[in-house]
């Protein structure tokens, strides 16, 4: 009989870290561990320090990334029992655009004390947006050079991606960007960490930082174009040399070993993305699914048929060959804001009284208004919301633009507000799956995956009527850890007990809830009403007939820095 084995992933989300400790045969989860980041999103001061950042900025600390492997992994193998001799494989997952300046041996600039106190030499997490002006020159620079580059970002770079956080480095600290040996994206740091080698993967090098596999980066002159100083940024900063996603990265090094509880040499898989690591879950790999991870922010991902022209949808993050399963085009959309908007609702929105209710009936505060939410019907609010509290992704790829709720009276209460912002979010959502369905990238099957379709069903329900399609669910609660944890055992290999490919692995360890959110005839129809009239708000606000919001956010940085 041959041997049991174990893989193990690791999800590095944005407030927390979360191992999983898996069967590789069946994908059965085993045991799991979440350790907060002490530091969590830095965006008001610098730990320990009166130092102020600036609007937009969100930072982070790399420390509280290695606290993930010393905390959490141990933690797993002693709740599971588990030999580690019988875990086969590691593998991480991240948000991105996340990414960091470190010395040449890999050391974070900011744990080191000359630079501790520096915001530029922190961590830049992905919802880091104050690097909005080096994206517009970024994108009239490729666009007045003949750059084709920007069709595969759907004609846009976005601020938080990679170059231009890096630009922002070098405009605002060029003592910081000279003093960094590597920039590079946190998910590739970590694990450089765990195998003692830097190496670098092609899903953030496609879709974050401009890299094709037919065309490599983008030429050294394009970024002499942007800044002189910038023009041998991939040669001495980054590398040329991506490995596909599933590959093994390296062994598990001592130190790391001695973190973690894990053998040294344990295969860790090259580094990955949260939401594509998260596609394989689902169960298969197929062309034409879209995978929603819904969350702080929701990412969308999906497979297509490989093409000689590359299809242009407009705002997509990104079509990057190989970049969710080795051999197919990988597509990535996104809304910057999802849960993000409703917590902010709670937290600034939400009169007293509803809380002490919640309390009184020891339900979440979330809970209840889902449930007083649920009693309204469609339109019934008379309220009609714009999602971009946290700027819009896609379509429009513009971090400048914000939130609004049009249709409140004397009377609007807090759970018609609540409704009308998760209305809001399914309203994006479905101006992203139309614009794939008209670029010529249909969209046949939606799936749900990330911490939003179990804690609110009122939600998903929403997004079934205002899209009109069926929505599945991924069964793990920690489906991005498990993609990790999957592509791990790719890492380790059949030899060993794993896998010979992601789509193998996805067959044996992924699957979906029998249940199912079913379009509701009647509210798909009002729905309709609603979503024409969303529509006309997005493209007077959004594509500069009226930018009375940028004015807006023009006087508050006025005002700010008075
Ligand atoms: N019942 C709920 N309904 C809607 N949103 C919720 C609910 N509970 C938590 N949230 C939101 O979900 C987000 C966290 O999602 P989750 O998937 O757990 O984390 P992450 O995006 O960091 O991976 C937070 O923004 C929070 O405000
Ligand atoms: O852009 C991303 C992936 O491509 C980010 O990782 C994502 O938006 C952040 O994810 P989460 O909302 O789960 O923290």
């Amino acid at each position: 009989m041959s041997r049991q084995t174990y893989t193990i992933g690791v999800d590095f989300g944005t407030e927390s870290g979360r191992a999983v400790l898996v069967d590789v045969r069946n994908g059965q989860e085993i045991a799991t561990a979440i350790y907060p980041y002490a530091n969590g999103v830095i965006d008001d001061k610098l730990p320990g320090t009166n130092i102020r950042l600036e609007p937009d900025w969100a930072l982070q600390d790399p420390n509280d990334y290695l606290d993930v492997f010393k905390n959490t992994i141990p933690t797993i193998l002693k709740e599971s029992g588990v030999d580690p001799a019988d875990v086969i494989g590691i593998g991480v997952d991240f948000t991105a655009c996340t990414m960091l300046p470190t010395k040449a041996d890999g050391t974070p600039l900011c744990m080191l004390p000359e630079w501790r106190n520096t915001p530029h030499a922190w961590v830049k997490l992905w919802k880091h947006h104050a690097a909005q002006p080096e994206a517009n020159q970024l994108n009239q620079i490729a666009r007045e050079l003949g750059y084709s580059f920007l069709d595969r970002y759907g004609g846009k770079i976005s601020s938080e991606w990679f170059f231009p956080k890096a630009w922002q480095i070098l405009n605002e600290a060029p003592e910081v960007y000279a003093a960094a040996d590597r920039l590079i994206e946190a998910t590739d740091w970590v694990v450089w960490q765990l195998t003692g080698v830097e190496t670098r993967n092609e899903c953030t090098a496609g879709y974050k930082a401009m890299w094709s596999k037919s065309e490599g980066f983008p030429p050294n002159e394009f970024f002499k174009a942007l800044d002189e100083r910038m023009e041998l940024i991939v040669d001495q900063k980054m590398s040329r040399t991506l490995l596909p996603l599933g590959a093994k990265a390296g062994g598990l090094s001592q130190q790391a070993a001695e973190w973690t509880g894990l053998l040294a040499g344990t295969a860790v898989a090259v580094a990955n993305v949260d939401a594509h690591v998260t596609l394989p879950v689902t169960g298969n790999t197929d062309i034409g699914t879209m995978v929603m991870i819904m969350g702080t922010s929701t990412c969308d991902v999906m497979n297509g048929e490989q093409r000689d022209q590359l299809p242009i949808v407009e705002g997509m993050c990104g079509v990057v060959d190989g970049g969710i399963v080795p051999g197919m085009l990988g597509y990535e959309a996104g809304q910057s804001g999802v849960g993000d908007i409703f917590a902010w609702f709670i937290e600034h929105g939400v009169p007293g009284e509803y809380f002490t209710q919640a309390e009184a009936e020891g339900l979440n505060i979330h809970s209840l208004l889902e449930r007083e939410a649920a009693k309204l019907k469609p339109a019934e609010s008379g309220l009609l919301a714009l999602d971009w509290f946290n700027g819009n992704r896609s379509t429009l790829v513009d971090v400048e633009l914000n939130g609004l709720v049009l249709g409140m009276t004397l009377a609007t209460t807090a759970p018609e507000i609540y409704r009308a912002l998760l209305e809001a979010t399914a309203f994006g959502k479905r101006e992203i799956i139309e614009t794939f369905n008209q670029s010529g990238v249909p969209i046949r099957k939606l799936i749900a995956a990330g911490g939003l379709p179990e804690k609110n069903h009122l939600l998903m329900q929403i997004y079934a009527d205002v899209t009109n399609y069926e929505i599945s669910v991924i069964a793990s609660k920690q489906a991005p850890a498990l993609g990790a944890a999957m592509h791990g055992a790719v890492a380790a290999g059949l030899e060993a007990g794993g896998y010979a490919d992601i789509a193998s692995a996805a067959k044996q360890m992924g699957r979906l809830k029998a249940e199912t959110f079913k379009p509701i005839p009647a509210n798909v129809e009002i729905y309709d009403q609603l979503y024409a009239e969303y529509k006309v708000l997005y493209n007077y606000f959004g594509r500069g007939e009226n930018d009375v919001m940028k004015r807006l956010r023009m006087l508050r940085h006025a005002a700010l820095t008075a």
